[in-house]
Parts: structure tokens; C-alpha cells; sequence
């Protein structure tokens, strides 16, 4: 059989280790998805709507390293976009592949479906620059091979998303076998010179301080699979105390001595604040201050910073390119000498282990109670996924165990993303146990998607804490608006069945019922199981409304006039 366009990508796909590729059919894609269903390393999962596939192939993302979403022109492209931009916010490089309209179609001004309705098709591509590290349009089969290795290559390397649109008539259009899939995926490394010479930097900054802390942000896991074990290594070397913030939790692991909590102003856990701020050094690892994680600008370090990003190294008055994260990691992990004087002024802050209230089984159940219950349930084969809402503020209150991944989608906070992501991520790790801690509100956006966990058969239990309405919203700026139609959650997600799935709905209202559906959800392996958490509607963490109180001057700022008025 001859080899084609479509081939030429289902090959890159299997060579750099997609397993599944999510998809929405169209009629702009339908020879392209029977080129790549025809792969043999390659699993097609439908999904309900573009929205959740692109959602989807971001979880898998977190999982696998990189993902793949297929789309059909315009009407389902647009909705994918949303996904595609969590994907940019969130460091993932997710390849989103576009069906496209005939090549023939456009010098011939033919008005085609799907499209705005005039004869200028240029407009998805011109988007997709926007929201994409690298976007390519195929315009002949022969320059396949070029664009298609070019935009996964930069998707790879800046671990961002890329755009790929193929015309309908060339999925099947004759295309030349791909080469060594290393000119794709080899990896950039460091300049030697600048390695050496960032480590010096680091020795000099370290060298005039006491008190050095390290700081752990989101992108460390992003720099690349031995990452996390540099920071490790560098942690133990240097016997500092570490903290992280919040889109990082899980990356550094939590019973290590020296981990001292999630540093988020006036949020922190553990005290973590208190010694961040007592510091005179923060090595900061891939961080990112944004205004919710400095919580409206008010917890900013205010001392000189040495920063290590993905691919450079700063300092107060020096800046290194092409320095790995990784690389520089290790190199100073064998360089620095021992301070552990963080660590012992800690000790000596380190807050007593709560009292923990246990409920009693008759007793109404309260979000405090079912964080308790979830708490007892997390173990080294956990992977808990937290949706925005109360639930980023309760589950980063978990401690997690070794071994325990904790997924959360901060930058882009996206209400629903955790439905599709866990999905997407539970397909590429169904040994693992996933667990969603999602919202009312949230649910509501995304909920068609619990359907194929129903259909693949994934054991997700899916905590739904149902507050009536967004409470998170209610804390930064209350409104007619921040209400919405409760539904029966329990009922909905039966209804997914079908008649032939194993999804269960459970409703909790008190401290016993969750602990008898938790036993449940534990001995349901045959599909997902939801468990609708009543809880009083400002039943909601301390931390949101410290939080949402400075976020509600940050809301204030949000809607402050400009600066300079116009004139
Ligand atoms: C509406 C909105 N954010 C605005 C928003 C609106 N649309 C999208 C897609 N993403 C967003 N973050 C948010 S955080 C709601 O409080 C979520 O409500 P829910 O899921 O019920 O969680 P809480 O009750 O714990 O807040
Ligand atoms: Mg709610």
C-alpha cells in the first residue's frame, strides 16, 4: 500500500511514544483518523466534544510527556483551542492537528461548511500562531515531511503545544517514509562555558548568605524527567529547607526532612511563609509569581533572587542562556557546601500536627470531614487531580504520601479541566488511582466526559463537592450570577451507562455515608465512580476567604482604571 501524508504523522506519533490519540471525527479529518486508527502502536479515543478532547490530550500530557488531539476544521478546531491554551499556560506539548479544506477549494473562492462563510480559510491557522509555540498548514504533500517534524520538534523543546492543519486531500496524498526520529525529539543541552560559568555565579551568590532556601514552581517537572531528581540531589547537598508553591505541589516529595510546606503568603502550609521569609537567599526552581500564587501581589520575595528556568539562569545583575535546569541542577548539587541553617531554625517553627477531628457517622458531612476521609484514602499509587475552586485549597492541605501525583491546572484554571485531564492522564496510567476533587460548578462544564470513563472503563473516583454554586466566586465578588441549577449528580452519571457501563453515583450527606461510598468507589475497578458531597454552601476553607479577600482587592485592582487616563 502506497504511504502517505497521513502515515508520514501517525509514524512521528508512535516513533516519539503517543500510545492514544484523542479525537473528535469531522469530515476534514476522516482520512487522516483512518491512517492513524490503521498504526498499530497507535489507540483511537473518541470524546464527547473538542473542548474535552483537547482538555484530554492535556492531561495525557502530564502523564506521557506528550500528547496528540484531532480535529475537524473551524467548528471543532475553535473549541480546541481552549484546551491548546491550557496547554501553552501549562508547559505541555500537546500537538493539535487540524483536518483543512481542500487545497483546490480556496484559488476556486468556494464557500466551504464549517467556515465563516467566505472564501478566506486563513483565519484558524492565523489563531493557532497565537495560542501555539510553532503552528504549520501543509500546502502540499511534499513539504509534509518538513513542517510536521519542524512543529513537533519546537513543541518538544519549548514544552509548548504546536499546530498542525492538513488539508482534507492530503492526508492521503503519497508522502515519503520518515527519517531517524532523534532529528525530532534529541533534547538541546547546555553550553559548557555558560554552565560553568552560571556555577560560579551560584557559588558567589551563595557564598555571602546564611539563611539559603530553595523554592520549587511548576516548571520544574517540565525541564524533563530527571528534573525532579536534580532538584533532589541539590536539596540534600545543599540541607536547606525547600518549599513549594502551590502549582507545584508533588514535585518535591513531602516527607523528605527537609520539605517544609507549600509557600503561598498568607495561605502557606506548614509555616512555610515563615521561613521563606526569614531567608537571605531563594534559589528559585522554576517558579512562576503570578497573581494568584503571590495572592494579589502581596507575597512577592522582596530579597535579589538567583532563578533556574527550563533553559537559562539568572542572577541579581547575570543572566546565562542555554543553561538546562537539569543539567545545572546536578552540576551544583556537586559544588555547593552544606548550610543547613534553614532546616534548624525550621525545626524550631515547624507547627504541631493538627488535632484532627473524626466525625461521627450520623453527623452532617462537612468539607473538613471529607478532606479527613480522602486524606486516609491517598497512597503511593494515588494520583489526585484538584479542580479550581475550594478544592485547589483543600487538596493542597493533603499530605501526600511517596509516591502520590498531584495534578492541578492553576495558570489556566479552567473550571472543568479535571474531568477530561483525568481521563486523558488516567488513559496512559490505568494502573494507577485516580481521584478527582471537583466542584458543582465545575462539574457542570465538562461533564460529558465521565461517559468515556465509562466506555474505557477507568475506576476515576470523582469526589464532587456540591456547595450550590461558585463559592470561589462568592469569596472574591458575590452576585446574582454565582448561582446556578443544582442537578442530581448521582443520577447523571448513572445515566452514562447506557445500559451496559459500571458507573456508579453515590450520594454522601453524612460523615458515614462517604465512608461507606468511598469503600465502594474502592471496590468499583470496572468503571468511575461519583460521589456527590453535600456540603453547606459557605462551607468553604479558610484559606479561600483569606485568599479571596486579597483577590477580591486584586479583583478591585483587575477593574482599576488605567493607570494613565485616556486622554
Ligand atoms: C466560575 C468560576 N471561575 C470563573 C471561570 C469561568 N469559566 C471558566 C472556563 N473558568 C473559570 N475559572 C469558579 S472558580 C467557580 O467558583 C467554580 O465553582 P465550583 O466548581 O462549584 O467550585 P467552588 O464552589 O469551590 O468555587
Ligand atoms: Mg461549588
Amino acid at each position: 500500500t502506497k504511504f502517505t501524508v497521513g502515515d508520514y504523522l501517525a509514524e512521528r506519533l508512535a516513533q516519539m511514544g503517543i500510545r492514544h490519540h484523542f479525537v473528535v471525527p469531522g469530515d476534514y479529518n476522516l482520512v487522516l483518523l483512518d491512517k492513524l486508527s490503521a498504526h498499530p502502536a497507535l489507540t483511537e479515543i473518541g470524546c464527547t466534544n473538542e473542548l474535552n478532547c483537547s482538555l484530554a490530550a492535556e492531561g495525557y500530557a502530564r502523564a506521557n510527556g506528550v500528547s496528540v488531539c484531532v480535529v475537524t476544521f473551524s467548528v471543532g478546531a475553535l473549541s480546541a483551542f481552549n484546551g491548546t491554551g491550557s496547554a501553552f499556560a501549562e508547559n505541555l506539548p500537546l500537538i493539535l492537528v487540524s483536518g483543512g479544506p481542500n487545497t483546490n477549494d480556496a484559488s476556486e473562492h468556494h464557500l466551504l461548511h464549517h467556515t465563516m462563510g467566505t472564501s478566506d480559510y486563513t483565519y484558524q491557522y492565523e489563531m493557532a500562531k497565537k495560542i501555539t509555540c510553532c503552528a504549520v498548514a501543509i500546502p502540499r504533500a511534499e513539504e509534509a515531511p518538513r513542517l510536521i517534524d519542524r512543529a513537533i520538534r519546537h513543541a518538544l523543546l519549548a514544552k509548548k503545544p504546536c499546530y498542525i492543519e492538513i488539508p482534507t486531500n492530503l492526508s492521503g496524498a503519497i508522502c515519503v517514509r520518515p527519517g531517524p526520529i532523534d532529528a525530532v525529539t534529541e533534547p538541546v543541552t547546555s553550553s559548557k562555558p555558560a554552565l560553568e560559568a552560571a556555577a560560579n555565579c551560584a557559588a558567589e551568590y551563595l557564598s555571602g548568605k546564611q539563611k539559603a532556601v530553595i523554592l520549587v514552581g511548576p516548571k520544574l517537572r517540565r525541564a524533563g524527567v530527571d528534573a525532579e531528581k536534580a532538584l533532589l540531589d541539590l536539596a540534600n547537598a545543599m540541607g536547606c529547607a525547600v518549599a513549594v508553591q502551590p502549582a507545584a505541589k508533588g514535585m518535591f516529595p513531602e516527607n523528605h526532612k527537609q520539605f517544609v510546606g507549600t509557600w503561598w503568603g498568607q495561605v502557606s502550609t506548614l509555616a512555610a511563609d515563615s521561613i521563606v521569609n526569614w531567608a537571605d537567599a531563594i534559589i528559585c526552581v522554576g517558579t512562576v509569581f503570578t497573581d494568584y500564587s503571590t495572592v494579589g501581589w502581596k507575597a512577592i520575595p522582596d530579597i535579589p533572587l538567583m532563578t533556574v528556568e527550563m533553559d537559562h539562569v539568572t542572577f541579581p545583575g547575570a543572566h546565562f542562556s542555554r543553561v538546562r535546569l537539569a543539567e545545572f541542577l546536578s552540576h551544583l548539587a556537586s559544588q555547593v557546601t552544606p548550610n543547613g541553617t534553614t532546616m534548624i531554625e525550621y525545626e524550631r517553627l515547624r507547627p504541631d500536627p493538627p488535632m484532627v477531628h473524626v466525625a461521627a457517622k450520623e453527623d452532617v458531612l462537612t468539607r473538613k470531614e471529607t478532606s479527613r476521609q480522602i486524606q486516609n484514602m491517598l497512597s503511593a499509587n494515588t494520583s489526585l487531580f484538584v479542580e479550581t475552586g475550594d478544592s485547589w485549597f483543600n487538596g493542597i492541605q493533603l499530605k501526600l504520601p511517596p509516591g502520590a501525583q498531584f495534578e492541578i491546572e492553576m495558570q489556566w484554571g479552567h473550571i472543568g479541566w479535571s474531568i477530561p485531564a483525568a481521563f486523558g492522564y488516567a488513559m496512559r496510567c490505568p494502573e494507577r488511582r485516580t481521584i478527582i476533587m471537583v466542584g458543582d460548578g465545575s462539574f457542570q462544564v465538562t461533564a460529558q466526559e465521565v461517559s468515556q470513563m465509562v466506555r474505557f472503563k477507568l475506576p476515576i473516583t470523582i469526589l464532587l463537592m456540591n456547595n450550590r454554586g461558585y463559592t470561589i466566586e462568592v469569596e472574591i465578588h458575590d452576585g446574582s450570577y454565582n448561582k446556578i441549577q443544582n442537578w442530581n449528580y448521582a443520577l447523571l452519571v448513572e445515566a452514562f451507562n447506557g445500559g451496559t457501563g459500571h458507573a456508579k453515583g453515590l450520594l454522601a450527606n453524612t460523615a458515614g455515608e462517604l465512608a461507606d461510598a468511598l469503600r465502594v468507589a474502592g471496590e468499583n475497578s470496572e468503571g468511575p465512580t461519583l460521589i456527590e458531597c453535600t456540603i453547606d454552601q459557605d462551607d468553604c476553607s479558610r484559606e479561600l476567604i483569606t485568599w479571596g479577600h486579597y483577590s477580591s482587592e486584586l479583583s478591585a485592582a483587575l477593574s482599576s482604571l488605567p493607570a494613565t487616563p485616556i486622554l
